[in-house]
């Protein structure tokens, strides 16, 4: 019997909060809160990082809510599930060279690169791809041989083995999700992977349940 979660759906000005709204309620377990109030992020069981956009931006709405700080505690002191997806995943990191250097919230030891592809492969990288797991984890085993996914970026995290869970090839290996301890992390966009990604998410949740009760 899964319990249900209240999920923290962070709400700061960087997209795609809708459509992954609709995943989570379709998943159906459990509850959803669009939320940057303190209060609301502190009784939540899960911080879910969306994002579409440009890091540099993105980091500037956190700060201007002071979500940096706010998430930071619930991730690295109350150790929560987290997830950050698509531009929410590259936030994850220390910096990225997006338009700059800028400093992201460092919740991964590692940065996030422009995609320097061979000649033949288009920037941004947009479409299907299939996952190739890098180790075992809880989300992407046993999808079987149509294990695609849906991307639309320009830039990928550079890590450490340790964290990296999937890559897809795309001219080279191209970072698709990573965790450290209780922070995920997908590049893909789930809410746009279909079935594949509607699983993703269901395995995510169990997880997440499992590690708060652990
Ligand atoms: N789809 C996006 O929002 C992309 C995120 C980031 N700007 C990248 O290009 O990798």
């Amino acid at each position: 019997m899964t319990q249900s979660l209240k999920v923290a759906l962070i709400d700061y000005g960087m997209g795609n909060l809708k459509s992954i709204k609709n995943v989570i309620a379709h998943i159906g377990e459990h509850e959803v809160l669009l939320t940057a109030d303190p209060v609301e992020i502190d009784q939540a069981d899960v911080v879910f990082l969306p994002g579409v956009g440009a890091f540099g931006d993105a980091m500037k709405n956190l700060r201007a809510r002071n979500l940096d700080a706010i998430l930071s505690e619930q991730v690295l002191v109350k150790k929560k599930p987290t997830i950050g997806i698509c531009l929410g995943m590259q936030l994850l990191f220390e910096r990225s060279a997006e338009g700059g250097d800028h400093q992201g919230l460092g919740w991964i030891p590692g940065h996030v690169e422009y995609l320097d592809l061979p000649a033949g492969f288009r920037v941004p990288h947009i479409g299907w791809n299939d996952l190739i797991l890098e180790q075992d984890n809880p989300f992407f085993a046993g999808l079987g041989a149509d294990s695609n996914f849906y991307f639309v970026h320009s830039y990928h995290a550079i890590c450490d083995p340790q964290y990296l869970l999937a890559t897809v090839d795309y001219g080279m290996k191209v970072t698709a999700a990573v965790q450290k301890d209780n922070v995920v992390g997908m590049q893909f966009h789930p809410e746009k992977s279909q079935t594949n990604g509607l699983e993703t998410m269901r395995r995510f949740f169990q997880w997440a349940q499992e590690y708060r009760h652990a």
